[in-house]
């Protein structure tokens, strides 16, 4: 059967985000909002942002259907003792929505992303 071009249904999470490109692009507006956040912003402060840059982008790729392997420690494992709150997860979630609009992704693949997040919070908040 011919497969149309403009069905998009079939694409991954990660195909719908606009690839490689995309993704990254969202990955990294993500992170540079988390870090000039004055809410959530010292949590980053010492840490390498193009390292970690690098290992959310894989750890989305490799979670939305994208060619990538995750090369970074499991999450709670990244997230203990790092006293991430409740209000830091849901700011973090915050910056995420925004990125994601100023991005002009699509409401369906917003809340696919925000489900996601929100699938790990319990590996991240309170550790
Ligand atoms: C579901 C939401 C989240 C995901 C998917 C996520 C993902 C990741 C990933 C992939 C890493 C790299 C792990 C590694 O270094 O091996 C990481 C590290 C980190 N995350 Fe998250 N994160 C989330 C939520 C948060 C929140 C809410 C904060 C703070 C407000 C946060 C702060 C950090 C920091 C500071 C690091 C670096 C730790 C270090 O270098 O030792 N994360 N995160």
């Amino acid at each position: 059967m011919v497969k149309e071009l403009t069905n998009t249904q079939n694409l991954s999470l990660y195909e719908r985000l606009g690839g490689e490109p995309g993704v990254k692009k969202i990955v990294n507006d993500v992170l540079d909002k988390n870090l000039s956040n004055p809410l959530i912003g010292h949590h980053f402060r010492h840490v390498d942002m193009n390292k970690l840059k690098q290992l959310v982008f894989e750890f989305f790729s490799m979670g939305t259907g994208g060619p990538h392997t995750y090369t970074g420690r499991d999450m709670r494992t990244a997230h203990t003792g790092l006293n991430i709150s409740e209000n830091d997860f849901t700011e973090a979630n915050n910056d995420t929505l925004l990125a994601l609009e100023e991005n002009g992704v699509g409401q369906a693949e917003i809340d696919e992303v925000i489900a996601i997040l929100n699938s790990l919070k319990g590996e991240v908040v309170r550790l």
